[in-house]
């Protein structure tokens, strides 16, 4: 499917924001990892998140499903002995699963996405599972991975977080339920670190006991745990508004964003006090983020792990400000659906932005006059780059197009639909 995105200049209406995929990926795991039946309330639906429901549900789990819910009864440690599983294009599910696999005796993870997810690393996960007595094999740490488990060992465990936190998350889940306790150090550094706090939260709905350090470095895990079956309720995404409201931020509106909590543990909630310190005008109560937005934006300084999946967008916005933005610590983005840093900025200059690359930096050297466009855009298989790359080509003179726009749905299917809704003038085309 191709996007034909037209210069947009005013935008007004109230969006729901689509439900969380982070969430919606934990806590399915947390329900297959319980032995009991356990609800999850206003679910994404996504291609992610598909991948994870069609997964545990390959590994056992009983999914009955409505509108509003989600309910599964886990297998606990007793996933079915199956031999192959397909994630998709989906990061976080593979990773997480790949932990879970341990207490399968082989299970080969197939390369679907050789082009996106097929040139991941997972080298440093692929370690510690070996330290825990699992046999992994792969190529050269990508996909196709099988995974020899059986009786997986907890005890004393190092895990690098230099490139992505997924690994140590993954570990998180499936350690409690280990019959040895263990000990995880992370080595180097830990990328994404705010994104830990959501798989400890989920932890602790779930009665796992996990003892994290304060900088979130070292754990203490007690084995022979179980995951209590409950109920949960998914918040709004983030990442995927984001999109939205930058969107509204460059353009003239009066946009409305529900169900984004004040209070959530999202780093992605950053993005209302980048767009606010850009001198956005907005406001942010009782979970509705208010965008007036007046195409005036001013640049600024962020660290972007605080806010790692709208990072994309809030280049989009620093595209149209006053002056020089700099988005740095975002290495981490070269490891995505694409090289997020270089694919995303080659696209961008397409598009007539100009910006510039550092190995973990994004500088952006705003046009407040607006882009030229009128070019074709590759995707580059990343949802991400396309919801980006539609702000930019809603405020620029010619408009854009986007080709392979369907891979909007890894994460936020009804993105286009939503934009629409609020006056976006995008048109959809079969290829
Ligand atoms: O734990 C998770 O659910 C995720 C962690 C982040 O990845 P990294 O830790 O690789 O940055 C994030 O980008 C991804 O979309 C989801
Ligand atoms: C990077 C992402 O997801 P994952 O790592 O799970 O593929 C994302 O949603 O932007």
């Amino acid at each position: 499917m191709k996007a034909i995105v037209k210069p947009t200049a005013n935008l007004q209406g109230e969006i729901n924001a689509l439900s969380s995929k982070n969430y919606t990926t934990r806590y399915l795991l947390i329900g297959a990892l319980a032995n009991g039946t356990s609800t999850i309330y206003y679910p994404a639906h996504s291609e992610d998140s598909d991948a994870m429901r069609r997964c545990v549900r390959d590994l056992g789990a009983i999914i009955e499903e409505d509108d509003e819910k989600i309910v599964i009864t886990g297998f606990g440690k007793n996933p079915k002995h199956i031999s192959e599983l397909n994630v998709g294009n989906a990061g976080a599910v593979l990773r997480f699963l790949m932990s879970t696999a341990a207490f399968c005796p082989e299970v080969t993870f197939v390369n679907t996405y050789p082009e996106s997810l097929g040139k991941r690393p997972h080298d440093d996960l692929i370690e510690t599972l070996q330290q825990m007595g699992v046999e992994v094999q792969h190529s050269n740490g990508r996909l196709p991975i099988t995974i020899k488990g059986g009786q997986p060992r907890g005890g004393k465990l190092t895990v690098s977080g230099n490139v992505s936190s997924q690994f140590l998350s993954s570990l998180l889940f499936m350690t409690p339920l280990l019959e040895e306790d263990s000990e995880i150090e992370v080595l180097h550094d830990l990328k994404s670190k705010i994104i830990v706090g959501q798989t400890l939260e989920v932890l602790e709905q779930a009665g796992i006991v996990v003892h994290a350090s304060e900088d979130l470095m070292h754990y203490r895990i007690p084995g022979r745990q179980s995951y209590q079956a409950k109920e949960y309720v998914i918040q709004g995404d983030y990442p995927g508004s984001a999109a939205i409201l930058a969107a509204a931020a460059v353009t003239n509106s009066d946009v409305r964003v529900l169900r984004l909590e004040e209070n959530s543990k999202q780093g992605e909630k950053a993005c209302v006090d980048v767009l606010r310190a850009m001198g956005v005008n907005l406001t942010h109560d009782n979970g509705v983020v208010h965008v007036r937005g007046n195409q005036k934006l001013i640049a600024g300084e962020f660290d972007g792990d605080h806010f790692t999946d709208a990072v994309l967008a809030m280049v989009a916005a620093a595209v149209f400000a006053e002056g020089t933005s700099r988005f740095y610590n975002v290495e981490n983005l070269r490891y995505k659906e694409c090289d997020r840093i270089t694919d995303y900025l080659n696209e961008l200059r397409k598009a007539g932005a100009d910006v510039e690359e550092r190995q973990s930096e994004i500088i952006v050297h705003g046009k407040p006059q607006g882009v030229t466009g009128g070019v074709e855009i590759n995707a580059h298989f990343d949802h991400r780059v396309i919801m980006a790359l539609t702000v930019v080509g809603l405020r620029s003179e010619k408009g854009l197009t986007i080709r392979d726009a369907h891979h909007v749905a890894k994460s936020y299917p009804q993105y286009f639909d939503h934009l629409r809704s609020i006056g976006a003038q995008v048109e959809l085309v079969t290829e």
